[in-house]
């Protein structure tokens, strides 16, 4: 579904931060990055999904090169592909729902700017906030809402386009053991059940042993490992982090 070659990262003068990486990744399937400060995950995610210009390397997605999308694939890029960033965006003034609804500007940017909104399109926004278990909360403003309760927000409105591969920087850092918990599951949910692929960058190891189904390990810009998730061996937590 999406196969990666020869992604390379400078950034100037002459920073490589990644070097040569080639990957394919396979519908419904949840990939954990892990690997020291800064190895470069983050700027794989970032380029994996547009937000960073490549140095060099090919990104095909279901047959297409979308290396240098023109106008018309970045608005399909925009649909198929979303990114969570760390730290999302989220309009704290106004509630769940709206916030969600904001995922939408795609399809309809001038309702988004009038802040008009349909009833069904209230009920979609509603029906992703049940999916992240906040439908309770959906009219209350975001700002009152817990950190890991913002978090589910945020992938609810990341969700709203039905997007086929998800890109998420740290999506659970920051959050307790309990919201953590449900974060994961949930994405390894919308994996199963909706076959989208879902490409997270986690900071502990554990989690991507216990939650993904595969585990690639990023130092110095190579992904040094890709294996199916299982707990690792000493020696590969080795490579990846150097000496522990
Ligand atoms: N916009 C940028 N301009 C210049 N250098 C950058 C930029 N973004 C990242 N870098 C550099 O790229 C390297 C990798 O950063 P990146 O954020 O990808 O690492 P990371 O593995 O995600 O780290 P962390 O786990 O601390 O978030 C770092 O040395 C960083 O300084």
């Amino acid at each position: 579904m999406l196969t990666v070659r020869n992604l390379s990262k400078v950034f100037p003068p002459d920073n490589q931060v990644l070097s040569q990486i080639s990957f394919q990744v396979d519908a419904g399937e949840f990939i954990a990055v892990i690997g020291s400060s800064g190895s470069g995950k983050t700027t794989l995610l970032r380029c994996i999904s547009h937000q960073e210009k490549w140095t060099s390397g090919q990104l095909i997605y279901n047959s297409i090169d979308i290396t240098k999308p023109g106008p018309w694939d970045r608005f399909k890029l925009g649909k198929d592909f979303a990114y969570l960033e760390e730290k999302p965006f989220l309009n704290r003034n106004k509630s769940a729902v709206k916030n969600v609804l904001m995922g939408r500007v795609y399809q309809a940017p001038l309702r988004m700017v009038t802040g008009l909104s349909s009833r069904n399109e209230k009920i979609d926004s509603m029906d992703f906030l049940e999916k992240v278990g906040l439908l309770d909360k959906g009219e209350k403003k975001v700002g009152q809402l817990s950190g890991g309760e913002q978090q589910r927000v945020a992938i609810a409105k990341a969700l709203i386009l039905g997007p086929k591969v998800l890109v998420a920087d740290e999506p659970v850092s920051g959050l307790d053991p309990k919201s953590t918990e449900y974060i994961l599951q949930d994405l390894k949910s919308l994996c199963k059940e909706r076959h989208m692929s879902v490409i997270a960058t986690l900071h502990k190891v554990e989690l991507a042993e216990r939650f993904a189904t595969r585990i690639w390990g990023v130092s110095e810009g190579r992904i040094v490992l890709d294996i199916p998730a299982r707990p690792l061996t000493l020696n590969e937590k080795m490579l990846v982090f150097g000496q522990i």
